[in-house]
């Protein structure tokens, strides 16, 4: 049996890629929703929808968990996937609670960069009602960095450039953590490491997420060795150049992990 992950596009390749390096041993489904991607700028009906319709592919091979690797449509659908199906569900939200933690230990501020919809779903409002006691945390949605990632541009100077006209008229002094509330923007952690302040924290769900899936299926994790599973890239609108494209995203991410 397999562990699904599920995204609008490449972004949950981020996540795998760390469940790869903690479970080496597992087999794992990868789905991405091709026809429907990106999901951050579509309404939270469509979005429901879309994530229903390919959980219910997912489901009709031999899952044992699955991922919901993508925060959008966790904070869209995940009550209602877990009301359908009864294996383990693992979703993502974005990270404010350890960045609260961090950045109030340091006396600055968190920004937190997500999709549009995720930021305006009450999950997301909710979680900053509850931790943000002082106020510290504001928010960005980057939908082109969504979209710079499913071309697969990661050329530096351009990411710069973007990174300049969004983040202009921001004083980066005053934060000390960012949080990478959307599972495409990990692709992004070295150029934004050498572009952002050194004294500023990247910080992304991926690691709690696994060390999440391996709490449920009971499984301790692995790291260190290399990885033996096998892999099944799926995507919904089944282009064969998307598969291509997963594959050759999942390398770009393993040599930026080597490097680290
Ligand atoms: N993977 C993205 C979804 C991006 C999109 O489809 O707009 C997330 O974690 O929110």
């Amino acid at each position: 049996m397999r562990i699904a992950f599920f995204d609008s596009g490449i972004g949950g390749l981020t996540v795998l890629t760390e469940a790869m390096r903690k479970l080496p041993n597992e087999d794992f489904l990868y789905f991405a929703d091709t026809l429907h991607v990106p999901y951050g700028t579509k309404t939270l009906p469509e979005v429901k929808r879309y994530v229903e319709e390919s959980v219910s592919l997912i489901m009709q091979g031999d899952i044992k968990a699955l991922v919901v690797a993508c925060n959008t449509a966790t904070s869209a659908a995940i009550e209602e996937l877990r009301r359908t199906y009864d294996i383990p569900i693992v979703g993502m939200e974005p990270a404010v609670k350890p960045a609260v933690k961090r950045s109030q230990a340091a006396g600055k501020r968190v920004l937190v960069f997500a999709t549009s919809l995720t930021l305006s779903l009450s999950k997301y409002t909710d979680l900053v009602a509850r931790v943000d006691d002082h106020k510290v945390v504001d928010s960005m949605p980057l939908p082109e960095l969504v979209q710079y990632c499913e071309q697969l541009q990661f050329d530096r100077d351009e990411i710069e450039r973007y990174f300049s006209r969004k983040l202009a008229g921001i004083d980066l002094s005053q934060y000390s953590t960012i949080v990478l509330g959307c599972t495409h923007f990990p692709y992004y952690k070295s150029i934004l490491q050498q572009i952002l302040p050194p004294h500023i924290e990247l910080i992304d769900g991926s690691h709690g997420t696994v060390e999440r899936l391996c709490s449920l299926i009971g499984s301790s994790a692995n790291p260190g060795q290399a990885f033996k599973g096998h892999i099944e890239f799926k995507c919904s609108d089944e282009n064969p150049a998307y598969l291509d494209k997963m594959a050759r995203a999942l390398d770009y991410l393993q040599t930026q992990y080597s490097a680290q």
